[in-house]
């Protein structure tokens, strides 16, 4: 079994048991709520603008490639230094068993910063898009291998209607085919195979000329120095998203350099 089929089994398990605490209609009809008491513009949807190289620190305690990176860590502190720094948006690893994140670390950066907040998670059910509404992000990540087509179509619209922007993350020019038939205008490519955690972050740049320039594209993990970085932003890609060097480092101006 490879990691993402032991995640999402374990997922399945997880969500099975939420669903019998919050019965999937009653959290439709609190996100739903939520859409319409607030009334904030979703300032994730500037990645569509494509004005600028958008840096999406995240903040990742743990993972299944590196173990512990930093469990103890200051999550609103890491939220405030990000957006010190400039960033376009903050990603949280809400996922519990392999990432050992929760949606309360989502909750603590949503609180203490005005930048816009991805939700990392495994989603394979509805009830999670709804849950994504209910913690306050902005984006969510759906992983194109872990989606059926069907399944994918309609978590984009849905994200799309709860004012989420959904970041479909692809690995191969297979899942690229399939994410831009399922809908998605933002697409993540991960530099890191999720079936072997092997990293090769020239995947990026094989990748890219199967994306329609309209498409909005972010590099996606295995950024570990000031030359990766530099590499990836020639590339002409829109954005990256940078975890585990952030998390280690504590100065992600080693790696981002002093301008962005
Ligand atoms: O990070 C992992 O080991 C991992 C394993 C299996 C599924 C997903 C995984 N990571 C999730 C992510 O999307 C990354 O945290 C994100 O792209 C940042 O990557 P990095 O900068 O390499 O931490």
């Amino acid at each position: 079994m490879s990691v993402l089929e032991k995640i999402l089994e374990v997922k399945k398990k997880e969500v099975e048991k939420c669903k019998q605490l919050v019965p999937v209609e009653k959290m439709k009809k609190l996100a739903i709520e939520k859409c319409t008491s607030t009334s904030c513009e979703n300032k994730f949807g500037n990645i569509f603008k494509k004005e600028n190289f958008c840096i999406i620190g995240e903040i990742k305690r743990a993972s299944p490639s590196e173990g512990i990176i930093s469990e103890n860590v200051d999550v609103k502190g890491i939220a405030k230094l990000y957006e010190s720094l400039g960033f376009f948006a903050i990603s949280v690893l809400t996922e519990k068993n392999f990432f050992k994140g929760s949606e309360q670390d989502l909750m603590d950066v949503r609180s203490v910063t005005s930048l816009p907040v991805l939700r990392k998670d495994f989603i394979i059910d509805i009830w999670q898009l709804y849950q994504t509404k209910m913690i306050g992000a902005d984006a969510a990540l759906l992983i194109t291998k872990a989606l059926g087509n069907k399944q994918l179509s309609i978590f984009i619209k849905v994200l799309e209607i709860l004012d989420i922007v959904p970041l479909v993350e692809v690995e191969n020019e297979y899942e690229i085919e399939k994410a831009l038939n399922c809908g998605a205008k933002l697409i993540g490519i991960n530099n890191r195979n999720l079936n072997d955690l092997t990293i090769d972050i020239r995947k990026t740049e094989r990748l890219l000329k199967y994306i329609p320039k309209d498409v909005v594209v972010i590099s996606e993990s295995g950024i570990k120095s000031r030359e990766d970085f530099e590499y990836i932003r020639s590339l002409g890609v829109d954005g990256c998203l940078i975890g585990t060097s952030f998390m280690k480092t504590q100065n992600p101006v080693e790696i981002i350099g002093e301008r962005i």
